[in-house]
Parts: C-alpha cells; structure tokens; sequence
C-alpha cells in the first residue's frame, strides 16, 4: 500500500486530485467528487466540481466565505438533501460508489460517514450515553459492548483519562473543547470510514484548538478527513491537501504544501497572501 501511494505521488498527485490526466481511479482515493453541480433553488451554489480525497489523509478546504466549503463537505453525507429545494447533479463516490444512486441508503451511508460541526451539539444525556448513542440506535444494548466501544471511542478522542470517572456526568457540564473531542468520540464510536469536520475549532480558544490539531493527527490513522476551515495556518497545520474554492468552483487543489508555497492559479495565490478574502 505505501508503496503504491508513493508511486502515486510520482505520477503527478496535483492532476490525479483534480481528477485529470488518468481515467482510473487510484486505489488509494476514498472520496471522489465528480462533475458535482449543486442548486439551491435558482441559485447555483457549486459548479463542476471533480476531486479525489485520499484514504487515511486529511484534506482541507478553504476559500472566502460562501464559496461553498460547507456546501460541498455536506455533499460526502448527503446532508444537503435535508435542505429544501436541492438539486444536485454529477456524483460523489465513497469507495468507487455513487452515494446519489437511489439504492442508496442514506442512514447507512452517514455511519459511514460521520460529522462534526462548528458548534459542539453533545446531547443532554451523560458522557456515556453520548458515546453510546449511536450503537444504541442500532439495537446494541450489551454492557460489556458498550462499555468498550465508549472507552476507545473517548481514548480515540483524547479524552478518556479526563473523563474516565465522570461518565455518568451530563455532558453539557463540559468545557467547549472537551463537548467538541466528545461529538469527535460518538462520531468514531459507529467506526465510519470518512470524518467531516466543518470548522471544528471555530468555537474554541486556542488551547482547545491545538488539541483537536492534535486529534486530527492521530485520528488520521484510521480515517479519512476532510475539513472545512477559515484559518489557512489550520489547514496548513493539520491537512495533507489543500482544496482552495471560490464562488462555487474548485479553483486549485494539490499537497498542502505545494498550494501554500507554489500555488499554480492566481486567485489561490491572491487568497493565500491575503490579498482578498
Ligand atoms: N440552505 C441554503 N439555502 C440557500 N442557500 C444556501 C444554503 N446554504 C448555503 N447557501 C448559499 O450557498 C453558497 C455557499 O455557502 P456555503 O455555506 O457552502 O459556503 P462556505 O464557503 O462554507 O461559507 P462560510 O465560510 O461562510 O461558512 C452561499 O452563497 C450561501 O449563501
């Protein structure tokens, strides 16, 4: 496998992104987007959009304010199918399927696919229940089960030894940071394939912000990430590659490094020198 990503680095990771220059698609890619429009009502909000999300990598999109970061990121879950008047077309495939083929089922693919949003959203239940939560609604109510998958779930997360005797503690008493590792524990405890992160550290101070990096790091181990954020030392910190959007369209995608220190497109260079955003 390594060896294979190696070698898939040397063809030209920038066009093998993009979706350009090579008709298969590498093994190594777990998401791609392809000829991806989107429409809310009349308003198109992404246009042909194509790119390929490695496996096990994090990938960062960033890009000014409403060019559609979280619009796309929403498209991996179908989460923008709960949003009146949708309209997508091309598609996004999630281990070489389409996930907007109507045989789909949409529960099942958002086990696959976890989320963690801007806002910690724990619910008002204790630390365990949280973690628990998702086995739960699939049926799983076998203590010694349980008991595990909320313990590795909170070591995956960080937070096991803060947390290991407040279990029973409603996790609203927790601090922000702690709620948003929390909301990272329940979205791995259902083990998914894919992480969506949608500016997971906005909400947080700096301390809390350098540790969900951190989590970042570790948690790419196992799955594969995406994550939109404002902060381009984030992204430059925490991903592998970079995606850089404006008004809708996919301007420049490579290795983060690349983007940062030789952007090919203008307007990428423009946005990461400040010039507007
Ligand atoms: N539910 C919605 N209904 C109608 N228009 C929407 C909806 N959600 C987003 N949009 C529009 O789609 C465009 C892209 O929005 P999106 O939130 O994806 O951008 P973004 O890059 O994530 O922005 P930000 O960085 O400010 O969060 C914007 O023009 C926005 O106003």
């Amino acid at each position: 496998m390594a060896a294979q990503e190696t070698r898939t680095h040397a063809i030209d990771m920038n066009s093998v992104l993009r979706g350009q220059g090579k008709k298969e698609i590498p093994t190594e890619v777990c998401v791609r987007v392809e000829d991806l429009n989107l429409f809310y009502g009349q308003k198109q909000a992404l246009h042909n959009v194509t790119m390929n999300m490695p496996k096990k990598r994090v990938t960062a999109y960033i890009g000014p304010s409403g060019c559609g970061k979280s619009t796309l990121l929403r498209c991996i879950n179908r989460m923008n199918d709960l949003v009146d008047g949708v309209k997508i077309d091309g598609k996004v495939l999630l281990d070489n399927e389409n996930i907007y083929d109507k045989s789909v089922n949409v529960a099942a693919l958002r086990r696959r696919v976890g989320m963690v949003f801007q806002k910690p959203n724990p619910f008002p239940k204790s630390i365990f229940e949280n973690v628990a939560y998702g086995l739960r609604i699939q049926g799983v109510n076998d203590k010694r089960v349980l008991e595990e998958t909320v313990e590795n779930a909170l070591r995956g997360a960080a937070l096991w030894d803060e947390m290991k005797d407040r279990l029973n503690d409603n996790a609203l008493g927790m601090s922000g940071g702690q709620q948003q590792r929390l909301v990272i524990a329940r979205a791995i405890a259902i083990e998914p394939e894919v992480l969506l992160l949608d500016e997971p550290a906005s909400a947080l101070d700096p301390i809390s912000t350098l540790k969900i990096e951190e989590l970042i790091n570790e948690l790419k181990e196992k799955y594969t990430i995406v994550i939109v954020t404002h902060n381009m030392q984030q992204a430059a910190r925490v991903s592998d590659y970079t995606a850089f959007m404006y008004m809708g369209e996919l301007i420049e995608m490579g290795t983060t490094s690349e983007l940062f220190t030789n952007p090919r497109k203008k307007q990428t260079e423009d946005y990461i020198t400040g010039r507007y955003g």
